[in-house]
């Protein structure tokens, strides 16, 4: 039987004015490593918002693990990381992850391995106010490797950041979806999509595919994840019309 860490069926979500999901279905299996991808305003962070509980429903069911989104049992099982750096500038790297530690309950021999996995070793000892806007999402995203979360939401966690450390962090996302994580990921950079395992494509707050690579450009005869997607909006944009 197939396991599902998220299952999303029917979600509204109004916005202000926009309703920016309407009647919405997802899956995400369980050990997934997910790419969110879709043009700015197409609803990624509000769909990431629903999954980890902060975001107001008009309608509609998310489960997270088996629970409702939001349930105080997935605190520790379930991290976010949002757009916006969450820690503190006037605290070193290692005492914003100490800090984080002791509210999330983790060992604080947790600390030093978040540090190394973002790649932050030589810095552990510097203000987060001093770092460079890249190093600095990157000790928000090590606060979300403390402990042992099950799903891990990122929400473009590689803006900022150069080639190679792009490529790090990607592998990092491997090789915690090979030990059993579930990682859902956004980014509106298409060439990003090629490293995961499975696409989500979003526009306009609808689901243009949910597809592995190789089956999405053989769906649209692209020859890369921007043309595929293009292709879909064409053929969306055909339909409306027609
Ligand atoms: N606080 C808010 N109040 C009202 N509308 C909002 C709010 N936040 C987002 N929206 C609207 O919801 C829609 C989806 O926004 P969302 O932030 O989910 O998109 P996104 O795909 O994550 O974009 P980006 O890639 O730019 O972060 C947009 O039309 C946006 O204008």
């Amino acid at each position: 039987m197939m396991n599902f860490a998220v299952r999303i069926r029917g979600l509204r979500v109004v916005r202000g004015p926009v309703t920016v999901l309407d009647d919405f279905d997802l899956d995400i299996r369980s050990g997934s490593l997910t790419g969110l991808l879709g043009p700015s305003g197409s609803g990624k962070s509000t769909l990431m918002r629903a999954i980890v509980g902060v975001q107001k429903v008009a309608g509609g069911t998310v489960e997270v693990l088996g629970r409702a989104a939001g349930d105080k049992d997935l605190r520790d099982r379930v991290a976010y990381v949002t757009q916006a750096p969450s820690v503190y500038a006037d605290l070193t790297v290692r005492q914003n992850l100490r800090y984080y530690a002791r509210v999330l309950g983790a060992p604080l021999s947790d600390v030093d391995r978040a540090i190394e996995q973002v790649d932050l070793g030589s810095r552990a000892d510097h203000l987060v106010g001093r770092l460079s806007g890249g190093q600095e999402s990157r000790v928000s995203l090590a606060t979300a490797l403390l402990g042992k979360p099950e799903l891990l939401v990122l929400d473009e966690p590689t803006v900022g950041l150069d080639p190679v450390l792009r490529v790090q962090l990607w592998e990092l996302f491997h090789r915690l979806a090979e030990s059993g994580v579930t990682l859902l990921v956004s980014s509106h950079v298409m060439d990003e999509a090629e490293r995961c395992e499975r696409l989500v494509l979003l526009r306009e707050g609808a689901l243009l595919a949910d597809d592995t690579l190789p089956d999405l450009l053989a769906r649209t005869g692209a020859a890369d994840a921007e043309g595929a997607f293009l292709e879909l909006v064409e053929k969306a944009e055909q339909e409306a019309s027609s």
